[in-house]
């Protein structure tokens, strides 16, 4: 297929891009490098650094695509926080401007990077025999940011758009991506989230990690989240694509349905690196939900979706990797 990918010289979407290219896809990268960077973008693919409001120039009615898979956006819970409007203009005005453009060259399918982190959070609980009950799709939606919010609302277009107009699309709401695929991993500035901070500290960038918050109603007090590997996000990406049908959207959750504290993570990446890792308490970060697990039954039944990579002790070792090669 020819495929469109914005954010395509992000984390995920560079990621997912090689796999694309791996599997023989023709494929088109629009990114404006805000967080991204070019050489992540593999040799021979075709690169226009355009904002996503502008899709238009590059998604034209001649350039004959037959999908977008759609990564460009903000990420950060606690910057949305501060700054909504920002959200909302390039997560959701961002969102319209490819709609339209999608609209008018008739392209048929669309893949979008939604999250998990949507969901009401106290529907997660501790069980008796260990573990948490999970999130599965038809669990109730409540955006406890505008981060959050900007991804309900991007899934709700994409509702509308394939009742009316007959697209083919997919939320694919991942939970917390992480690990690296070789020469390919997190890394934001300034960063923000807690595996690539925990192994900058771990590699003496950082003097400690500031953990935000240990009164959440969770066993040891830390938020709890579902670490899934950034490969396994590629490879669910790649059976969706095979899956759209034309007038559907479906929704995915994508997590390993392990739900791992802040402190377990940070033992993980102690027995991983082999070093102290200083940890200093700070006051709960505004926006985060104590826990999100997630059910992913879905994505195995009907993508035939099996992570490769589930274990936590294998995705911070990837990271580590990672980190380590980029000094
Ligand atoms: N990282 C996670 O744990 C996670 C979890 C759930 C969903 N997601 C979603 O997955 C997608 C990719 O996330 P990521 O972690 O790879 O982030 P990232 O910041 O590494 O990648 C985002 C890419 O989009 C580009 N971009 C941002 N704004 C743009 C704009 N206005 N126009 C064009 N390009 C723009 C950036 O330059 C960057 O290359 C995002 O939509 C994010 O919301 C991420
Ligand atoms: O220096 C830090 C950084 C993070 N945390 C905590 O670690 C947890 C995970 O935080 P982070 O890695 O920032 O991820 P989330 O806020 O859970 O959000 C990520 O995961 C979501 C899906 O669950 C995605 O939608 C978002 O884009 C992505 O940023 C949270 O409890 C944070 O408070 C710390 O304690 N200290």
């Amino acid at each position: 297929m020819k495929l469109l990918v914005t954010g395509g010289a992000g984390y995920i979407g560079g990621v997912v891009t090689h796999a694309l290219v791996e599997a023989g896809h023709q494929v088109v990268v629009l990114d404006d490098l805000s967080t991204g960077f070019a050489q992540t973008i593999p040799v021979g693919v075709e690169f226009h650094r355009l904002p996503v409001h502008q899709v238009a120039q590059v998604l034209t009615p001649d350039a004959a695509f037959d999908g977008v898979l759609h990564f460009a956006a903000k990420i950060e819970v606690a910057e949305s926080v501060a700054r909504p409007d920002l959200y909302w203009d390039i997560n959701v005005g961002g969102t319209m401007a490819l709609l339209t453009a999608i609209r008018a060259a008739g392209v048929p399918r669309v893949i979008f990077s939604s999250t998990g982190s949507m969901y009401d959070p106290t529907s997660v609980v501790p069980l008796a025999g260990g573990g948490f009950s999970k999130l599965g799709e038809d669990a109730e939606v409540r955006p406890l940011n505008p981060y959050a919010a900007t991804k309900l609302a991007v899934d709700l277009m994409l509702a509308g758009e394939c009742e009316a107009f007959g697209l083919g699309a997919t939320s694919l709401r991942y939970f917390n991506a992480s690990g690296a695929v070789g020469g390919l991993g997190e890394r934001h500035t300034p960063e923000s989230h807690l595996i690539p901070i925990v192994l900058q500290v771990a590699g003496g960038q950082r003097e400690q990690l500031m953990m935000y918050g240990d009164d959440y109603p969770t066993p040891d007090g830390t938020c709890v989240r579902d670490y899934i590997h950034v490969a396994d996000l590629a490879t669910a990406h790649l059976l969706a694509l095979g899956a759209i049908a034309p007038g559907r959207h479906e929704i995915y959750n994508l997590g390993n349905g392990d739900g791992y504290s802040v402190k377990q993570v940070i033992d993980a990446a102690r027995e991983v690196t082999g070093h102290p890792i200083p940890v200093k308490l700070a006051p709960r970060r505004p926006g985060d939900p104590a826990a999100t697990v997630a059910a992913s039954d879905k994505a195995r039944r009907e993508l035939g979706w099996r992570p490769a990579r589930p274990a936590l002790l294998d995705i911070v070792a990837d990271a580590w990797a990672f980190h380590q090669s980029i000094g």
